[in-house]
């Protein structure tokens, strides 16, 4: 089967972008989407996302989003902003979207070069000992450090990621975080079903924006986020430790498209 791809990138968080609206690709073919993802045999790509047709009343789309080790996971915000530059491309919409992801409802809005992407609500930032767990869509530890390029992320992430605390979830995202001002934080993340350090997640520096928040780190509801990859902004409305109405901004970029030959 000939397959037409194209590649799209989010500060450096980088997925290969299928539109799926006449379902060609299958979503059971794990070790297809595997192969496609990796960087020696495939494409290469940090995850897959399909575009699909829309389920929901009023909506313009549906995303279906697979980590590179070809499993369908939980929301990703990177891949999200992403999914909207591609739904312009093909002319599905202008410069407003609302779509359906695995985690619900999501609208967007394209301003030149960024893209903003309305994420889930969150309602519990979990403090533990020397760190913070959330949900943004996807599961996320945050842990704060002053030392952030002295760590081992791909060591240190993948021990906290497959530690027993986490075992009843699937594991989770790790996210080091070094604060640089009152408004900046500079993040490194371990993405689950990468297994390795990514340039950038879009769910974890939101995660990281909301966990500063809920610290005292800033008292601020817009949050600069530097990553290897560039820099996103997360802005959000908050009670106590409840956000709403938060958005994550950043630019999505297409970067090259082709067609592979796939042995089904
Ligand atoms: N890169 C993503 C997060 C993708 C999901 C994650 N790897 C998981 O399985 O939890 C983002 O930009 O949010």
């Amino acid at each position: 089967m000939e397959l037409s791809f194209y590649k799209y990138q989010g500060t450096g968080n980088d997925f290969i972008m299928v539109d799926n609206r006449t379902n060609k690709l299958s979503k059971n073919n794990t070790n297809l989407i595997n192969r496609l993802c990796d960087r020696k045999f495939g494409i290469g790509a940090d995850g897959l996302i399909l575009l699909e047709e829309p389920e929901a009343e009023g909506d313009d789309f549906k995303m279906v989003y697979f980590n590179a080790d070809g499993n369908e996971s939980s929301m990703c915000g990177n891949g999200g902003r992403c999914i909207v530059a591609f739904a312009e491309f093909l002319g599905i919409i202008k410069k407003e979207a609302a779509f359906t992801a695995i985690d619900g409802f999501h609208e967007a809005v394209i301003d030149n070069d960024l893209i903003s992407l309305k994420m889930s609500d969150v309602d519990r930032v979990e403090e533990k000992t020397d760190s913070f767990f959330l949900n943004t869509g996807s599961p996320h530890h945050v842990i704060f450090t002053d030392k952030i390029d002295e760590i081992d992320i791909k060591k240190v992430g993948a021990a906290i990621r497959y530690s027993e605390e986490y075992n009843s979830i699937g594991g989770t995202n790790v996210n080091f975080v070094e604060q640089l001002d009152k408004v900046s934080f500079k993040v490194r993340t371990y993405e689950r079903g990468v297994e390795d350090e990514t340039l950038s997640c879009g769910t974890g520096v939101t995660a990281v924006a909301l966990a500063a928040f809920a610290a005292g780190k800033v008292n601020t509801t817009t949050v600069h986020l530097k990553t290897p990859g560039g820099r996103l902004a997360v802005s959000f409305d908050s009670r106590e430790v409840s956000f709403r109405n938060i958005w994550l901004t950043g630019p999505a970029v297409q970067v090259f498209k082709g067609v592979i030959e796939c042995k089904l």
